[in-house]
């Protein structure tokens, strides 16, 4: 199991995103970008015009989490802009496996978001239409929360779901994901990785970057 690190956008400095996305691409894997529309959750962040300018800003492929209403509507956009990897929540949209189909037919990975309280069960049915399946680890919409171990036995349940299916499917996990709390998600079987303060709070975040690889790296192959 390959371990990914995106850094997540949200902790960065919004006035120098170029630097900001910089200071990571040495180590990161993606960069994860927060898109948030003040209605799916309660923070307002950015849309296709900053995702837009980060794509000209940076080589590192850009993680497009979509916190919003209407991702039907929306999502297809930033594949077509250039976005490695859309990825929409599944509450928000009316259709996901037609928006997850169109990611992909415009070049990108798709991926499905689930909230702490959702089950993954649901969804089990349709892994083979996604790239990825993302668990929040924390409520969606602000950074610098803590990392809520509840969802660590739908990390491992995810795991089991995923391993029976023949699409390789990555398990991402976003919210509070930090040198304490990495091993135990990768542990229960994630293997890409959002973390924000603890990358951007960082004093070096590209060493930030490479600490939390290793430590998942570890956790994961001491299963
Ligand atoms: O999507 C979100 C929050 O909604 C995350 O990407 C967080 O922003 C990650 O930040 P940390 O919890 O790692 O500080």
């Amino acid at each position: 199991m390959a371990i990914q690190i995106s850094p997540s956008i949200l902790s960065a400095d919004f006035a120098h995103l170029a630097d900001e996305a910089a200071a990571v691409s040495p180590s990161a894997d993606w960069l994860h970008v927060d898109v948030m529309d003040g209605h799916f959750v309660p923070n307002l962040t950015l849309g296709l015009p900053v995702v837009e300018s980060l794509l000209k800003a940076t080589d590192t492929p850009l993680d497009c989490h979509l916190m919003i209403e209407e991702p039907d509507r929306w999502a297809p956009a930033y594949a077509e802009a250039g976005a490695g990897s859309v990825t929409i929540h599944a509450k928000a949209a009316a259709a996901p496996v037609r928006t997850l189909r169109e990611i992909r037919r415009l070049g990108a990975r798709a991926g499905l978001a689930l909230n702490p309280a959702e089950p993954v069960e649901p969804y089990a049915d349709i892994v083979g239409e996604m790239d990825m399946l993302l668990l929040m680890t924390v409520e969606p919409g602000f950074g610098g929360q803590s990392f809520l171990d509840v969802v660590l036995p739908k990390i491992r349940r995810a795991r089991e779901i995923l391993d029976t299916r023949e699409a390789s499917v990555w398990l991402q996990v976003d919210g509070g994901v930090s040198a304490e709390t990495i091993e135990r998600a990768a542990e229960a079987g994630a293997d890409v990785f959002v973390a924000g303060s603890a990358v951007y709070g960082a004093q070096d975040p590209a060493q930030a970057v490479d600490r939390l690889r290793a430590l998942a790296a570890g956790a994961a192959g001491a299963e």
